[in-house]
């Protein structure tokens, strides 16, 4: 399939890697200097255009995407609390189609699975209090990370003693602080780490006076995000509206 990339980072490059390894075409590459190419004909010949780029960047790449009919696959992250509704509204009944996951490796898939089971258990449990911390590199621009949030959305959907989630504090490399632990018992704190260059941890801790279960997903590289970016692509061509991974990942 031709695939055109927004975005030509440090997600675009694997993506690219990885998409050429299962014979796509990479028909356009847009990045913040050729910004002309979102009208060029090999753009609007895409069958997917494939989006990572940043919090404010995102949304109006969509808009540019769908302008020349062109479907959309995103993984950028920060931009939902400003635009989740306008995207619902533009995706509404497959008028316009953008595949977006706050992390697309298989491996979170699964955990999203096991992080809904586990807060449906710990109902039976109110011993247990429950806490989110996630470890990106220095150079991410939100916090706490899209998949943080996910997952926070998921515990609140399932365990009942949590209605809401709170950003806790975030750590520096320096040993520099910002924020605060305060919170309310029914609030689920998420807390963050930015460390040196490491692609992303999210651990999930169930404290009590007892004992602690704590579960966490570690991506080893980003090679994990970019073949599930991949995978989304070759899944979006072929379906409309607005889709995400448990679309591509059924069990
Ligand atoms: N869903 C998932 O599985 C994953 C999501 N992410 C998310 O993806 C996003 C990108 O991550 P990553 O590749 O690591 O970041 P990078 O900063 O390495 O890459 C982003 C690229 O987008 C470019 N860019 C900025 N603005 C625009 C624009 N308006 N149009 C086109 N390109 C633009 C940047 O250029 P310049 O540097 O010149 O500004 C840069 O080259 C982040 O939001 C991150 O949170 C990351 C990994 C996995
Ligand atoms: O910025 C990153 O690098 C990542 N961002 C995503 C997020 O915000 O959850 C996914 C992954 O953890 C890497």
């Amino acid at each position: 399939m031709k695939i055109a990339l927004i975005g030509y980072g440090k997600m675009g490059h694997m993506i690219e890697q990885i998409a050429l390894e299962r014979g796509h075409e990479i028909v356009c590459k847009i990045d913040v200097n050729n910004q002309d190419d979102f009208d060029s004909p090999a753009f609007a010949s895409a069958d997917v255009a494939i989006e990572f780029t940043n919090p404010t960047a995102a949304y109006g790449n969509y808009l540019r995407a769908f302008a020349h009919n062109v479907k959309v696959v995103s993984g950028s992250t920060g931009w939902m609390k400003d635009h989740k509704a306008d995207v619902e509204a533009l995706c509404k009944d497959g008028k316009q189609t953008l595949f977006w996951a706050s992390n697309f490796s298989i491996g979170v898939a699964i955990f999203s699975a096991v992080n809904k089971y586990l807060a449906k258990i710990m109902n039976q449990f109110p011993q247990y209090d429950v806490k989110m911390t996630e470890t990106h590199h220095i150079h991410k621009l939100d916090a706490p990370s899209g998949t943080a949030i996910t997952l926070a959305e998921d515990i609140i959907d399932n365990l009942d003693r949590k209605t809401s989630w709170k950003a806790g504090t975030t750590v520096w490399d320096d040993g520099h602080v910002d924020g605060t632990e305060d919170h309310k018992a029914d609030e689920l704190l998420v807390d963050s780490i930015r460390h040196d260059e490491v692609p992303g941890i999210h651990s999930i801790a169930y404290d009590s006076e007892a004992d602690c279960i704590t579960i966490t997903h570690d991506a080893h590289s980003r090679k994990g995000f970019a073949l599930g970016a991949v995978l989304a692509a070759e899944f979006t061509k072929d379906h409309k509206g607005l889709l995400t991974t448990s679309d591509l990942f059924k069990f």
